[in-house]
């Protein structure tokens, strides 16, 4: 199969030890649209599963040239995904369009994106289209409040799935809620009981390639409250009064994660840049995925959206540091909502 300038997308499922991945791929895979999907698995132990292709990736963490800490690659994954394409190409495989990648309960997910988003090859034949998280209900506070890798992979997803709500009490699933929502307004939650989810449901068609779904939805929206947050991870979200100068925004973006990339865990952004749609910023970390240009605006709120996902940030550090930039950006920046540290 050729797919011209088309990237193929990547999925990343992740979530905390036993929280429900393989319940959700095992649900999934025998959807007739996810057919043709290839599927990754960094733990031993796997099942093979029908008409899907299933590598098994070591986790191997090596430090990149500039020795950047968070830039961590994926050598087996890189491997891996560079010998799919070839095989694909040669057509000694069964086509595939997507591929689903199941990151072990431990792990960081931020490397898989860097690694797949980094490299010279795979950059051009792969998008991340959406990362996905499971947390387990009945432990998902237990894990919040001891295991900093849940909060790691909460904070980078695109949507939460509530696993095991049919096992927890009405309360705790919805102060579970508030508390994802808090750590990650840009997500959405979706409650899904044994992996029972539609693919369209999760895979929703995305003009903008990556990030599937608005990248910014309601709760990003909400008027500026101050909330209680996990320690060291905060958010901020915000707007601007008028248009931004494109260029201008994009050299104080790439001078922010310069000096603090390593911090910056998620920016989401929805864009008024004065064109009639607006761009879609979409960036972990280091890495920003080349912005999208939109025909239109989602909805009638044509108003510019920014999100910021920190560690050890003060969100007032991005305010002032827009507001002294606000010259350049033809735009002054307008807070909707912080949440700092529990
Ligand atoms: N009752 C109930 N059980 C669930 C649900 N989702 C998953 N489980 C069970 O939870 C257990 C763990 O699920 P897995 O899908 O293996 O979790 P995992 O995240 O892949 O686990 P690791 O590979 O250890 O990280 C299994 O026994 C599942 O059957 C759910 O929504 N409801």
């Amino acid at each position: 199969m050729h797919y011209g300038s088309n990237k193929r997308p990547v999925t990343v499922i992740t979530g905390f030890l036993g929280s429900g991945k393989t319940t959700l791929l095992n649900s999934l895979l025998p959807e007739p649209t996810l057919v043709h999907t290839a599927v990754l698995v960094n733990e031993y132990g796997k099942v093979g599963l029908d008409h899907h292709l299933l590598r098994q990736v070591e986790e191997q963490t090596i430090l990149l040239g500039g020795g950047c800490l968070c830039c961590t690659v994926r050598d087996d994954l890189v491997k891996v995904l560079r010998d799919l394409l070839n095989q694909d190409q040669q057509g000694v495989i069964p086509v595939f369009d997507r591929i689903m990648i199941e990151s072990s309960g431990l792990a960081d997910p931020a490397p898989i994106l860097f690694t797949i988003l980094s490299d010279p090859v795979l950059q051009h034949h792969f998008s991340i289209d959406l990362v996905i998280v499971t947390v387990d209900s009945v432990n998902g506070h237990l894990h919040l409040d001891r295991q900093p890798e849940s909060l790691k992979q909460v904070s980078i997803a695109d949507k939460i799935l509530l696993t095991k709500t049919d096992l927890a009490s009405p309360e705790t699933i919805d102060s579970l809620k508030m508390r994802l929502r808090t750590l990650n307004p840009s997500a959405e939650i979706l409650e899904v009981i044994s992996g029972k989810v539609q693919p369209s449901v999760l895979f929703r068609p995305n003009p903008a390639g990556a990030g599937n779904g608005n990248p910014l939805d309601g709760r990003a929206k909400r008027p500026y409250t101050e909330q209680s947050h996990a320690p060291g991870t905060r958010s901020i979200s915000l707007t601007f009064d008028h248009p931004l100068d494109w260029t201008a925004f994009g050299l104080w973006l790439s001078m922010l994660l310069h000096a603090r990339g390593e911090d910056v865990l998620r920016v989401k952004g929805l864009l008024d840049v004065g064109e009639e749609g607006p761009v879609v910023l979409n960036g972990v970390q280091h890495i920003i995925h080349p912005p999208q240009h939109l025909k239109d605006w989602p909805d009638q709120d044509h108003r510019s959206h920014l999100v910021f996902i920190m560690r050890d940030i003060d969100p007032t550090e991005i305010m002032n540091s827009l507001s002294a930039f606000q010259n350049f950006l033809g735009a002054q920046p307008v807070l909707l909502e912080t949440n700092m540290s529990l």
